[in-house]
């Protein structure tokens, strides 16, 4: 089966959300809701999900959030005050991999996936502008599980832009997003079914 035989096209109208300093383009479903629920059984089952910690002004939290990490090849990298190894791929997160790119039009190299298992589990504001990533790099971040809500802060002018992320949909970040804007995955008390999001990014190695 090749990746065109599982995949819908994308032929939707797709605009920036972002009003200035940086461009957010909302794909909508780039899967069939059969595709992204085999695929979301996948990385539930298959990905080696760990809790996350981080160093927030020196001291170490763990994540109720779950994350994986992948990349061509078991490089290392630092996020949030860590040094971290990636996991080699396998072959369907490698396949989509293939099919981000393709909406995008950039080439990725390693994807950090992130598991919440309910609206308990959320991201806070931040930026993705870890030194190992490449600068105003886009990131592809695909979304399977439960629908949540996904907002944008401006550094600045505090100005916000929200959307709904939905089951097998793509948001691709680019350019100065990172730098001008903050964004972030709120929780939620509504009862709110697992979700996994891909998001794949441009390291330099
Ligand atoms: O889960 C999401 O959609 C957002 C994830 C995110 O912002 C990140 O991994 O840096
Ligand atoms: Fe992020």
């Amino acid at each position: 089966m090749t990746n065109s035989d599982l995949f819908e096209n994308d032929d939707m109208k797709v605009i920036n959300l972002l009003p200035q300093d940086g461009a957010a383009y909302y794909h909508g479903k780039i899967l069939d809701a059969s595709t992204a629920d085999m695929y979301l059984n996948k990385c539930i089952n298959e990905l080696s999900w760990e809790h996350d910690r981080a160093l927030i002004y020196g001291k170490e939290i763990v994540t109720k959030r779950k994350m994986a990490w992948y990349a061509d090849e078991p490089v290392k990298y630092s996020y949030s005050g860590y040094t971290k190894t990636a996991l080699v791929w396998p072959d369907f997160l490698r396949d989509m991999n293939q099919l981000v790119e393709s909406h995008c039009g950039d080439a990725f190299n390693s994807c950090l996936c992130n598991f919440y298992s309910s609206g308990d589990e959320g991201m806070s504001w931040h930026s993705d502008a870890e030194k190992d990533l490449v600068e105003k790099g886009s990131i592809g971040a695909l979304t399977l599980g439960g629908e949540r809500k996904f907002s944008f802060k401006h550094k600045v002018t505090g100005e916000s832009v929200s959307l709904t992320l939905e089951h097998g949909s793509l948001l691709i970040m680019k350019g100065a997003t990172q730098k001008n804007w903050l964004h972030s995955l709120p929780k939620t008390k509504k009862d709110i079914e697992p979700r996994v999001s891909l998001t794949f990014r441009q390291m330099r190695f």
